[in-house]
C-alpha cells in the first residue's frame, strides 16, 4: 500500500497521561491514534505523558492504527527532549505544533537525528504566519520526514479572532488552500476536531464538508466521533462501482490509447482513471484492515 492510499480517515487524540483512555485505544476504530504531549496535557503533567507516550509505542498492541506522538514545541520548556524521547520510542510518526515556516520544519526534522527511518515527521497548520507560508512548508517535505500536515482549527480560531461558525466561513481559504498546497507535495492532509462531543449532526455536517474539500480524515477528539468520520471518509459504494467501471473501460483493448472515453453517458478522461485507481486502492486498504 502506498503512503497516499493509506486510510486515514479517523485520526484520535488523546492526552498520553489518560492511560484508561490509551488502552482504550487499542481496540477503537480509529486509523491513526496521537498520544498528545501537547494542549492535552496540563504543565505538571508534561513528564509523566512523555514517559507514558514512549511505554505506550514501546509496548505496541495497536494492531493496524498508526501511532502518532504530538510533542510540544520546541520553544517551550518541554519540547526538545519531547523530541529526542519520540525519536527513541519510534512511532509511526511524530506530530509537532505551531510550524510558521520552512525554517520551524527543519528544526523539527533535525530534532529527530535520532529516529528510526519508519518515523515520519507530520506538522500542524494552525498559525496565522503559517498560513502565508504553506507552499514553502510543503516544499520542505523533499528534504526531511515530512510526510503529512494536520489542521489546528482551535488556535487558528485564537489566533484570528476568529468564530467557529457551523460552516466554518473563516477558516475555508485555509482549509482549501492547506489541501492544495499539500497535493502539490504529494503530502496527506487532516481536517481539524470538532469540539462538540455531543453534536452528531454537527460532526456528519463538517465531516462532508471535509471530504468535499479533499481532506483524507478528520482529526478527533472522541471516541463517540469515530463512526461517523469513518464513515465519511470510506468510498462509498456507488463510488466504488463507478471507479470500476472506469477503470474497465480504460482496459478494453478497443479503448488502448484513447484519451478520453464515453463512460455510461459521461466523459471520463485519463485523470478520472489515476482517481478511479487511488479510490479503488483506498476502499481495498479499508475492507483488508475491516477483515483483519
Ligand atoms: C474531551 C474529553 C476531556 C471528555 O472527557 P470525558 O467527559 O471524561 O469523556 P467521556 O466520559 O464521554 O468518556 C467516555 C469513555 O470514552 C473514553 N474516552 C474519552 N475520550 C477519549 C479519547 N479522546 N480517546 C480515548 N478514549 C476516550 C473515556 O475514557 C471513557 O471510557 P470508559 O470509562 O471506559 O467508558 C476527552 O474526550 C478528551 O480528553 N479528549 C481528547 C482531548 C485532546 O486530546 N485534546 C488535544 C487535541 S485537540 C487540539 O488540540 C487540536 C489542535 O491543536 C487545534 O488547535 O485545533
Ligand atoms: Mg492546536
Amino acid at each position: 500500500m502506498t503512503d497516499l492510499a493509506r486510510p486515514r480517515r479517523s485520526a484520535l487524540y488523546m492526552p498520553a497521561s489518560n492511560a484508561k483512555a490509551v488502552e482504550k485505544a487499542r481496540t477503537l476504530d480509529a486509523d491513526v491514534i496521537i498520544l498528545d504531549l501537547e494542549d492535552a496535557v496540563a504543565p505538571e503533567m508534561k513528564l509523566a505523558a512523555r514517559e507514558a507516550a514512549v511505554a505506550a509505542v514501546k509496548a505496541g498492541g495497536f494492531g493496524p492504527r498508526e501511532i502518532v506522538i504530538r510533542t510540544n514545541g520546541l520553544d517551550t520548556p518541554w519540547g526538545a527532549d519531547d523530541l529526542k524521547a519520540a525519536a527513541e520510542a519510534g512511532p509511526d510518526a511524530v506530530l509537532v505544533p505551531k510550524v510558521n515556516d520552512a525554517a520551524d520544519v527543519h528544526a523539527y526534522e533535525a530534532a529527530l537525528h535520532a529516529a528510526p527511518l519508519h518515523t515520519r515527521l507530520w506538522t500542524m497548520i494552525e498559525t496565522a504566519k503559517a498560513a502565508f507560508h504553506l507552499w514553502e512548508i510543503g516544499e520542505a517535505a523533499r528534504t526531511t520526514r515530512l510526510s503529512a500536515w494536520v489542521m489546528g482549527v482551535n488556535d487558528l480560531a485564537k489566533e484570528m479572532r476568529a468564530r467557529q461558525t457551523p460552516g466554518r466561513e473563516a477558516f475555508l481559504p485555509i482549509l482549501s488552500l492547506a489541501v492544495a498546497a499539500a497535493r502539490g507535495h504529494g503530502l496527506s492532509i487532516l481536517d481539524g476536531v470538532h469540539n462538540d462531543i455531543e453534536d452528531l449532526t454537527a460532526l456528519e455536517s463538517v465531516c462532508g464538508q471535509a471530504v468535499d474539500f479533499g481532506f483524507d480524515g478528520k482529526t478527533l477528539i472522541h471516541p463517540k466521533h469515530l463512526e461517523i468520520c469513518n464513515r465519511a471518509f470510506s468510498p462509498s459504494d456507488d463510488e466504488i462501482a463507478w471507479s470500476r467501471v472506469v477503470i474497465a473501460a480504460f482496459a478494453a483493448p478497443e479503448n488502448a490509447g484513447k484519451g478520453a472515453l464515453r463512460v455510461e453517458g459521461k466523459m471520463a478522461e485519463r485523470l478520472h482513471l489515476v482517481q478511479a485507481e487511488r479510490l479503488v486502492a483506498v476502499s481495498e486498504a479499508i475492507a483488508a484492515k475491516t477483515a483483519g
